[in-house]
């Protein structure tokens, strides 16, 4: 094989070669926001109220001496992937010393906050979800309609999750951690729920979102409505209530429907039969009902390559895990036209998702 090459192949050769490497090795920088997240380096940073030296940082997480250079090496690559930030502060012996501050990506890992991510980082890239990339091939080669999850586990992910309280809870704490982030879109789409009298959130989980509607709008009544096995120990007030059911039989009515982050489990058949059934429920409103999905809209042209690639890659997490899928605008508008609806109005929000107001 000739491998000489003239100046402009092998930069492109070097270009490439970068290119494949850095897409090879980008889990090391997932597992390493990992181990930060559980270590707590961000709450230690955050509770300790200024910049944070790394014996500081080391003795506040209890580490073994010997791991100070160790920490010092993950703290590396995470500030230089934006977690963290350095700055210098003087020591007791007036030397400079480096010390690290949260950035606002590692804001979003302080527990016990409202915008805390954590539970998210956990559930993403819990072995649950990453296991099952081990017989993607063999899955290729298959032909059954499952999940890469079922084909390496044998098992649906419902399922999964259904039998085994810790991984439920870990599912619905991290789909409650996201939706907490909504509260800034509510602010921002006010006029999506003013006029509403009721709202069911359909599979809407433990309620992370109706709770921050019913914030915003007390007057609305608002239902969760998930499975019993979700919902079934919850209890609201007088207008945020909790029902138990099965969203492909039926949903219950009101005058609008909340499904977010929803649809994209689902293939476009079972999508269709719970749009169709969300139509049932706001029949009462005539073309004054409505439906809102929230859900990526992917713009395979933005301008923003992270925020596609973020898009695309949270299509193929819905695809391996539940056979689902994220949308393109033209795939939205053949849904909901396809599930009879007459019009529908997207706007994106939270920076990679779109709320989609649909009507009868
Ligand atoms: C991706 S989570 C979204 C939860 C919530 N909407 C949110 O954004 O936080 C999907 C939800 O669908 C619920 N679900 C699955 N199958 C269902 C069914 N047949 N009827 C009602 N809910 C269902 C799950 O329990 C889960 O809470």
């Amino acid at each position: 094989m000739d491998f000489s090459t003239n100046g402009s192949e092998e930069s492109e050769l070097y270009h490439a070669q970068i290119h494949l490497y850095k897409h090879v090795y980008n889990f090391v920088s997932s597992m390493a926001l990992k181990s930060a997240m559980e270590l707590g380096i961000a709450d230690a940073i955050h509770n300790h109220g200024k910049p944070m030296t790394l014996p500081e940082l080391s003795s506040s997480l209890k580490l073994h001496p010997s791991k100070v250079n160790i920490l010092y090496r993950f703290l590396r690559l995470l500030t230089h992937n934006g977690f963290f930030a350095k700055t210098t502060v003087k020591s007791n012996e007036g030397e400079e010393e480096t010390a690290y501050v949260l950035t606002p990506s590692s804001k979003l890992l302080v527990s016990g906050k409202s915008t805390c991510l954590s539970s998210l980082v956990k559930g993403a890239l819990h072995p649950s979800s990453l296991d099952m990339w081990g017989v993607s091939k063999k899955w290729f080669h298959e032909d059954k309609e499952q999940t890469l999850f079922e084909c390496a586990t044998g098992e649906n992910y419902w399922d999964f999750l259904n039998k085994d309280s810790d991984s439920l809870s870990m599912f619905q704490d991290a789909m409650a951690a996201d939706s907490r982030l909504f509260k800034l879109a509510i602010q921002e789409n006010k006029h999506v729920f003013e006029g509403l009298e009721s709202l069911v959130d359909v599979a809407g989980g433990t309620g992370g979102v109706a709770k921050l509607i019913h914030e915003a709008f007390p007057h609305i009544k608002c239902t969760v409505f998930d499975q019993p096995q979700v919902v079934g120990n919850l209890t609201g007030n007088e207008n945020l209530n909790f029902v138990g059911g099965d969203m492909f039989k039926s949903v219950p009515s009101a005058d609008a429907v909340l499904l977010k982050w929803v649809l994209h489990d689902w293939n476009d058949e079972l999508s269709l039969k719970i749009l169709k059934n969300s139509k049932e429920a706001i029949s009462h409103k005539g073309k004054d009902g409505k439906v809102i999905i929230i859900d990526i809209s992917i713009d395979e042209n933005s301008d923003d390559r992270g925020l596609t690639e973020l898009q695309l890659e949270y299509d193929v997490v819905m695809l391996t895990m539940f056979l689902g899928k994220e949308r393109t605008k033209k795939e939205w508008e053949k849904l909901i036209y396809d599930a009879g609806f007459s019009r529908y109005k997207i706007t994106p929000i939270c920076g990679f998702k779109s709320l989609i107001e649909v009507y009868p």
